[in-house]
């Protein structure tokens, strides 16, 4: 409001300088002028304000009244200046308009009109630089002060549109408001300029003479002087106020221009018509007015409201930016607090680093001279842990050596004290020999000392009857003590006699028992130290051949024959004959024979071995003719004959005698050794060597097992032993029972404690492979290899058997020539007691094999071999 006011009324200074500004200015300012010193004072304090006044065209009497009075004003100030001035031309056209826009519109008026002529783009945009525009934009007026409200336009502009109008125009109801607007600005300007309006008013209207009519100003017609600018210079026809033409009265021209009528009809006149032109005003003039300004005051009020909104939407945009100022001020004030903190932060870090490299290299230095400390410490330890450890090594070592020397004495001690145990340890075995031998001769006496007793304590009780008897005899010969002394004498003769009737008895048994022995090995050397026995199996219900003819003739009696038929031939004649093969042996067996029958005659040469001979059985025969079942079945020889060893041995342990026995199980196979105890997988493999003692007409195997036989059980454990490594060494291609020679050790240690002899027999049992002949032309290969050591050792074997029935001195045995031989070697001969089986097959097919080893049998049993040599040792 300050802005409309100050723009109503500007400050007196300031009046009539800014004569360059725009024309509102001016004109406010020579509007105020006029209304100050000229025209008819109004109250300043009665103008009021656009809006009131806009408000007041609601009211259009109060209107019509202001504008009655404006225009009675103004209409008086032209008459009062226009007489002053001595020219009524000269300020009635511009001031009128003047002081009618004043009246009219104001600055508000002409903002409407403004608005409305200009293009509405212009509005919102435009904004003219007048002073009035700065001064307003300055001034706290929310109408006019927003950079975005349209600038109205200059009263200058306003008054551009209305300065024209004249008073005839309301009067004629011709004012056109769009022409006026529509008016070019130069036409405006050229009005506004006041000077030269003046002037040109003052050319327009020229001093007249008297008689000249006075220009009435009437309205001029509604033409601009830009429309026809012609017509402002050229002779105005504008109707004269005259005496005539008004009232008739002469004019009246003084010398001052104005003429000189009757003064008072000439304003009784200009106010009749001024009564005129108001009541044209008040009429159509007004209802235009009112209507403008009610169009002014719905457009001022939508753009009041558009203000509102856009001074809301300001408030909001200024709230928000004052909010926006506010964060701003707070952000920049928080970062000015983070800044501050930060630069407190980094000044606290920065402290606390340098507090921290500080402390760093004091803890740095610290623990460097901790380290060196310690390292010294470290250093001397190390050197005194070095001195004390030299001193402790030099301290063990000493006790070590001083150790040592204990120890190596108390080793020599303790070796002598072992010498000297093993001294005593052998004298103790010694002593407990001698003890032993003493003990058992101990216990003899005692058994002789029993019998002694037995036969005294008979004698005692004979003695004791006798005692009884004599003192009966004693009571009944009390008289006669004589005949008491003798019978006493007597019984101690009986005693005496009794005692060495028994002495003569022991050693009457055991000069029995070396002759039993002595007896016993003649009755063998008579039987022949080789001897043959024959041994035909029975058949079988597996054989499916015929059998062959054989024939017992002396089954009955000796049982040493055995008659085979030979195979027929059929002679040219169509006759058909059969050889007859008589053969005689030491003994015969047929096929009804039991095991128990062959071992009761081959006992006698277990006996010998007992009593220290070597003796050899082996078996000789084909495949599949006996030979194992005869040796090794569950009665066979070699459980038989360790059998009678037990009970012999336990026999002879009354008289004296007793008997170890280690039993080995060998078998030679292509002229080489296989442990049967041993590990089947290595059989042909591992070597075994048969080393003699010539002395002791001893043969030992290398890397054979022994096994000591002191019971039964060992015996059997034994033999399954040796059956089962020869059936896991068997082959398809190959039997091993049948291609191999197994050979039974039986050594047998016998001592005498009482007599003190010792003996050492051993007895061999031999399965021999199988005696067929295979031709050459069906047997090849590993079989042909067989066959032919096979045939080489058994030919071998009736080599020896046949050099040793020679009987010469000194002549050469050759039992090197093959290993059965060899190994059998103090097993057969003069030194031992051989038996030899030969088995024979039943069967026809095996008829040719029969007759051949029967053969082979006739000419071993046809060999003498010398005088067998016991094994004894004193
Ligand atoms: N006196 C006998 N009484 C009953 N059966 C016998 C008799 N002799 C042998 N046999 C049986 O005859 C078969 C062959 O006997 P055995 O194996 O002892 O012959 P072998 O000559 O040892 O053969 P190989 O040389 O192949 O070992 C066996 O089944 C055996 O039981």
């Amino acid at each position: 409001m300050r802005a409309t006011a100050s723009s109503m009324m500007p400050p007196p200074e300031q009046r009539g300088v800014k004569h360059k500004g725009t024309g509102c200015r001016w004109h406010a300012q020579s509007s105020e002028d006029i209304y100050s010193s000229r025209a008819v004072p109004e109250p300043v304090a009665k103008r009021k304000t656009l809006t009131e006044r806009a408000g007041e065209t609601s009211r259009p009497n109060s209107v019509a009244a202001s504008s009655t009075r404006a225009v009675n004003g103004a209409v008086r100030n032209t008459m009062q200046s226009g007489l002053r001035n001595g020219g009524f031309s000269s300020s009635t056209a511009p001031r009128f308009p003047s002081n009618s826009s004043r009246n009219i519109s104001g600055s508000s008026m002409a903002s409407s009109v403004s608005s409305i002529s200009r293009p509405p783009s212009t509005q919102s945009n435009y904004r003219p630089h007048t002073v009035m525009g700065h001064s307003r934009s300055a001034s706290t007026n929310s109408q006019f002060n927003h950079g975005t409200m349209p600038r109205p336009t200059s009263t200058v502009g306003n008054h551009n549109g209305i300065l024209p109008l004249s008073v005839s125009a309301y009067q004629t109801g011709t004012l056109n408001v769009k022409k006026l607007r529509d008016r070019p600005k130069s036409y405006f300007r050229s009005t506004s300029d006041h000077s030269p309006l003046t002037a040109k008013h003052m050319k327009t209207f020229p001093r007249t003479p008297r008689q000249q009519p006075v220009p009435v100003p009437s309205l001029p017609k509604p033409k601009t002087p830009s429309q026809n600018p012609s017509r402002s210079n050229s002779p105005s026809k504008e109707v004269f106020l005259t005496r005539e033409s008004t009232t008739k009265q002469p004019a009246l021209i003084t010398d001052s221009g104005f003429a000189g009528w009757d003064v008072e009809d000439r304003i009784q006149s200009v106010e009749q018509m001024y009564t005129q032109l108001k009541s044209q005003m008040e009429g159509d003039y007004l209802r235009f007015i009112v209507s403008e300004l009610e169009t002014i005051r719905s457009q001022l009020s939508s753009k009041n409201s558009m203000l509102v909104q856009e001074l809301e939407d300001i408030k909001v945009k200024l709230s928000t930016t004052n909010l926006t100022l506010e964060e701003r001020q707070q952000r920049n004030t928080e970062e000015d607090f983070k800044d501050q903190q930060r630069r407190e932060l980094d000044k606290a870090t920065r402290a606390a680093q340098d507090d921290v490299e500080r402390v760093r290299k004091e803890a740095k230095d610290e623990t460097e001279r901790l380290l060196r400390l310690h390292k010294e410490d470290l250093a001397q330890l190390e050197r005194h842990m070095k001195d004390e450890a030299q001193d402790e090594k030099r301290r063990r070592n000493d006790e070590i050596e001083e150790l040592k020397k204990e120890r190596d004495q108390q080793l020599q001690n303790v070796e002598g004290n072992i010498g000297k145990k093993d001294q005593e340890l052998q004298d103790v075995r010694n002593e407990l020999g001698r003890t032993t031998v003493e003990l058992e001769r101990e216990k003899a006496l005692v058994l002789s000392l029993k019998s002694t007793i037995n036969q005294i304590t008979t004698e005692k009780v004979i003695m004791d009857t006798a005692n009884r008897e004599m003192h009966a005899k004693i009571s009944f010969l009390e008289s006669s003590n004589q005949s008491q002394s003798q019978a006493f004498e007597e019984m101690k003769q009986r005693m005496q006699q009794a005692m060495d009737a028994e002495s003569v008895a022991n050693q009457k048994l055991i000069a029995e028992e070396t002759l039993r022995r002595k007896l016993h090995n003649q009755v063998q050397e008579l039987k022949g130290n080789i001897r043959v026995f024959c041994r035909v199996r029975p058949s079988l219900e597996s054989d499916q051949e015929d059998p062959a003819k054989i024939a017992f003739p002396d089954a009955e009696a000796d049982s040493k024959e055995v008659v085979v038929q030979g195979p027929e031939k059929e002679s040219s004649l169509g006759k058909i004959t059969s050889t007859t093969n008589p053969f005689s042996f030491d003994r015969v067996f047929g096929p009804t024979s039991q095991n128990s029958d062959i071992f009761d005659e081959i006992s006698q040469l277990v006996q010998s071995a007992l009593d220290g001979y070597n003796v050899c059985i082996f078996c000789y025969g084909q495949t599949g003719s006996g030979k194992t079942y005869t040796m090794s079945s569950a009665d066979g020889m070699i459980p038989l004959a360790v059998k009678q060893i037990y009970d012999t041995a336990a026999s002879l342990e009354e008289k004296g005698w007793k008997y170890t026995m280690e039993g080995s199980f060998v078998e030679v196979y292509n002229e080489n050794l296989n442990d049967l105890l041993g590990d089947a997988k290595e059989f042909d493999k591992k070597k075994h060597e048969i080393r003699h003692d010539t002395e002791k007409c001893k043969t030992t195997i290398t890397g054979v097992a022994t096994v000591q036989l002191d019971t039964p059980e060992a015996l059997q454990s034994m033999l399954n032993a040796a059956s089962n490594n020869r059936r896991v060494a068997a082959t398809s291609a190959n039997q091993r029972s049948s291609r191999s020679h197994s050979v039974f050790i039986l050594r047998l240690t016998g001592r005498n404690s009482v007599t003190g002899e010792m003996s050492e027999g051993t007895l061999n049992l031999v399965d021999l492979a199988g005696s067929e002949r295979l031709s050459h032309s069906q047997a090849e290969g590993q079989r042909l290899k067989e066959t032919q050591n096979i045939n080489k050792s058994l030919s071998c074997l009736g080599d020896v058997i046949g050099a040793l029935g020679q009987g010469k001195e000194g002549g050469h045995i050759p039992y090197r020539n093959s290993k059965l031989t060899y190994l059998l070697q103090f097993s057969l001969g003069g030194n031992s007691k051989t038996l030899m089986f030969v088995m024979i097959s039943p069967l026809q097919a095996h008829l040719q094999e029969t007759i051949t080893s029967l053969k082979f049998a006739t000419k071993v049993h046809n060999t003498h071999i010398g005088t067998a040599k016991r094994q004894v040792k004193n």
